[in-house]
């Protein structure tokens, strides 16, 4: 992106002429520049602008380093210079020390690997693969690369490319005398990895002729509403979003009768099918009072952690993208933020649901920037594309100056953004101080019903709470009534440590949260503003604004049960988890513009942790324990995968108990509770914040497995019950935090929590699903085998209710004790 060095007449034409609230009310002041005399106070900050070409500098200077460096980045390649680069820098990587043991790993006989790598190195410095471009898909070395290992990637992909390819065979076995055994194997090994098909993988969504119907646009421009509409009108479908909290609040808004559907402005419309007998559900009460009737769904819903059903056969599904069912044809499915497919963890359940989502109807909600990859992956499906386009509802202005370094310039309705736990209590703490405003808080660690929780004080008036401090987080999925945004910095710490300046999509994502459509009050011109704290960031955050979307590059694909298999059986028998991860990676042919999860490659020491703890476990649920939501930087959680996996060892069922309650982390739970139940004010409540976090996310996990694995997780009740009493605790302490807020406000919060308790009576008595588990339980026994038998042994198997209607609505198919879920 190159620097743009705006003055302020080019602002202007930008942003519109009221760009600046301020510029009406004051005179504009003269701004000020980096210098070392108006150094804001909290010490020297690097220009963004500079600071990035800098980086980018270093990046070039290091690119010889960077096959065995996992911490270096790769250097950024300019357009038309990528066939250049990978013929001058082959020869490094044949060199490469990392890149020799991995073929090695993948049971390429040392004397003929260094006989390939020496015959390839040849071969591209002769120019001999450049005149073949597309078969080796050179383009790909000109995109921009800002993930780790993805250079070392590509020279592995087209070496296996180059080397099984028939028109080298002969050359080869004969004149290079490579055995034919290795060729053999190397042949197997991308067989069993090639995805150039992908989009045969789907065979039912590849019997239909699909309509997808992208709706793409800026934030807060209506995209999701006209998608949902669509939704609410069709005769069954499914919505998926990227946060539970999320697929939680449109099966809230679609059994309310919340979304009107399309075609209900027509005279004509008399009401949903389900108007009818309205008065006989359990929450007719709530859609009377928080809903229209005419336009009540029954709508289900299912996340990784949670399943509520209002009945047998709700024709809508709302959930996460990664659960969508593949399995029916819907006549409607909406995928949202579908930006998010080139997420470097997530992004393969998008292309999954691009691909293969068995909808007559698709809408996919986002960014322009996804518009190619879509177009480029339904290329091979044959489905027909429609684009709409919108603009923003309501005007984004940036102001013309910074809060000048000062928290005491934070107003009512601001929201500020930081990127690091520490830093937006600490700025809480110092709002709270400077201003007398009080401040909710939104970061990632936060549970998300904690996060909707302070997200509904912010919002509420009355509640006592002014201002949000929030973290990225802040940028998906919940509705806030934010009037600014300021941005405490533009920078945050990368995975693999060090600073990284915010994407010009984060920026955007982040600043658009701000005046957000139908959230205003009556008195409010309707719009938000952007602004930084200290005003060296100005620039950068101009630039992002003033910069159009750049598109994705990319989108990523994940393995499955399936493809981890053949990888494992092409393989040299014994190989690792981690061997099997890098061959997907590293052999895989992919059709263009897909690339497999960055984070398998940067999680390869966590493979180990498979190896190790998960000697029993058969593919499937290896896969499963690798897809689980387990952050693995986060020792909490990996702590309590561990205890998990060794007390599936010894007992027939992961007591959740034995395994969770003698932490530190348990402590803090009941130490916060003390402190409540007495009164007391809480010592170290940040310590205590923390611990019960990690808690939550170790509590999250039983319950994931409970649900693919419900013999062995047994004590679903158990873990909900505990999740329950840290969200209280978690809830509290916050509270805590700011003295003198409404402390009691959480527990009595009126309307929200009357809809929220309605809404819970509508999910089904759990005497109906104990008949169908009876029913089932012989068919279990027989197909479960070994872990009903041990569970036997011990205790009674305890399946978790929402398995057990799960199993009933057909919606788990249960076999080997895991489920076929992803
Ligand atoms: N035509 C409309 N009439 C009434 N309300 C609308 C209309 N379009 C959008 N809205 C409302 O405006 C708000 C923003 O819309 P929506 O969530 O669809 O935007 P979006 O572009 O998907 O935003 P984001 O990407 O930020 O999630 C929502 O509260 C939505 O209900």
């Amino acid at each position: 992106m190159k620097p743009l060095n705006l003055c302020t007449g080019c602002r202007r034409s930008i942003f519109g002429t009221a760009w600046s609230r301020r510029a009406f009310s004051s005179t504009p002041r003269v701004r000020q520049h980096a210098s070392t005399e108006t150094r804001p106070p909290r010490g020297p900050r690097p220009n963004m602008t500079q600071w990035i070409a800098q980086r980018r500098l270093q990046n070039a200077r290091v690119a010889g380093a960077i096959f065995s460096d996992p911490h270096i980045a790769p250097p950024v390649i300019k357009e038309g210079e990528g066939v250049a680069y990978f013929e001058e820098h082959v020869e490094e990587w044949t060199k490469d020390p990392k890149a020799k043991q991995l073929l090695l790993d993948f049971g390429i006989l040392e004397k003929d690997r260094d006989m390939l790598l020496e015959a390839y190195a040849k071969a591209v410095g002769s120019k001999e693969l450049s005149k073949e471009p597309e078969l080796y898909q050179l383009d790909r070395f000109s995109e921009q690369h800002f993930h780790r290992f993805n250079i070392s990637v590509l020279y592995c992909n087209i070496f296996f490319t180059w080397a099984t390819h028939p028109s080298q065979r002969t050359f080869l076995l004969e004149s290079l005398g490579v055995e034919p055994s290795t060729l053999a194997h190397m042949e197997k090994l991308v067989e069993a990895t090639d995805r150039t098909y992908m989009a045969e993988e789907h065979p039912v969504a590849r019997c239909l002729h699909r309509k997808v119907i992208m709706h793409v646009g800026p934030t807060n421009s209506g995209k999701t509403y006209h998608a949902l509409r669509a939704l609410a009108a069709a005769s069954n479908g499914v919505y998926a979003g990227p946060l539970r909290l999320l697929a939680h609040e449109i099966w809230e808004r679609l059994n309310l009768g919340q979304i009107a559907p399309k075609g209900a402005e027509d005279p004509s419309f008399t009401g949903t099918d389900i108007t009818d007998c309205i008065d006989s559900l359990p929450h007719a009460a709530a859609i009377k009072k928080f809903g229209n009737p005419k336009y009540a769904r029954l709508c289900n819903m299912k996340t990784g952690e949670e399943q509520k059903y209002v009945t047998q056969d709700a024709p809508l599904l709302s959930c996460t993208v990664e659960m969508m069912p593949y399995n029916y044809v819907y006549d409607v499915a909406v995928v949202d933020e579908i930006q998010m497919i080139s997420d470097t963890q997530r992004g393969g359940a998008w292309t999954s649901a691009v691909v293969g989502m068995p909808a007559k109807e698709l809408h996919l909600c986002g960014e322009e920037t996804a518009v190619p990859v879509v177009e480029n992956l339904l290329k091979g499906t044959g489905d027909e594309l429609v684009i709409n386009r919108y603009e923003r509802l309501t005007p984004l202005k940036v102001e013309e100056n910074s809060l000048e370094g000062s928290w005491a310039n934070v107003q009512k309705g601001d929201c500020v953004v930081a990127f690091s736990r520490g830093a937006i209590f600490g700025i809480k703490k110092k709002i709270e101080a400077e201003t007398g405003l009080r401040c909710a808080v939104i970061y990632g660690r936060l549970p998300p019903e904690i996060r909707s929780e302070q997200a509904a004080l912010f919002n509420d008036p009355d509640s006592g709470y002014d201002v949000l401090v929030g973290s990225d987080a802040i940028g998906m999925g919940l509705n806030l009534k934010i009037r600014r945004v300021v941005f405490d910095a533009l920078s945050k710490m990368r995975s693999g440590g060090g600073l990284e300046p915010l994407s010009v999509s984060q920026v955007k994502q982040i600043a658009g949260r701000a005046g957000r459509f139908g959230m205003q009050s009556a008195d409010e011109a309707p719009g938000g503003f952007v602004t930084c704290l200290h005003d060296i960031d100005m620039d950068y955050l101009f630039e992002c604004l003033a910069t159009p979307f750049s598109s994705l590059d990319f989108a990523r694909i994940r393995f499955d049960t399936d493809s981890f298999t053949k990888v494992s059986q092409a393989l040299p028998e014994g190989a690792t988890t981690a061997t099997i991860i890098q061959a997907h990676q590293y052999v895989s042919a992919l059709p263009p513009k897909l690339r497999y999860h960055d984070q398998e490659l940067a999680n390869l020491p966590v493979y180990d942790f498979i190896d190790e703890f998960g000697g029993k476990l058969n593919m499937a649920e290896k896969v499963m324990h690798i897809v689980a939501p387990v952050s693995w930087r986060d020792p909490t959680t990996v702590d309590a995968l561990k205890r998990f996996m060794k007390d599936s060892w010894t007992r027939s069922y992961v007591d959740i108990g034995a395994c969770l309650k003698s932490t530190a982390f348990y402590d803090s739970l009941v130490t916060v509770e003390r402190a409540r139940e007495a009164g007391h004010a809480l010592r170290n409540p940040s310590i205590l914040l923390s611990n019960m976090e990690g808690l939550h996310k170790a509590v999250i996990l039983y319950i994931w497995m409970s649900f693919r694995m419900p013999v062995l997780y047994s004590q679903y009740d158990v873990a909900a019950d505990l999740k329950e009493r840290l969200e209280r605790a978690l809830q509290w302490s916050l509270e805590k935090l700011s003295d003198g807020a409404k402390a009691e406000h959480a527990s009595n919060r009126g309307d929200r929590h009357q809809m929220a308790r309605a809404l819970k009576d509508i999910v089904e008595g759990r005497a109906e699903w104990a008949k169908v588990i009876e029913q089932r339980k012989g068919a279990w026994t027989a197909s479960t085998g070994a872990d009903v038998g041990r569970a036997d042994r011990g205790s009674r198997p305890y399946i978790p209710a929402t398995t057990k209607l799960a199993v009933k609505l057909g919606a788990l198919t249960v076999k080997g004790g895991t489920s076929s879920e992803p």
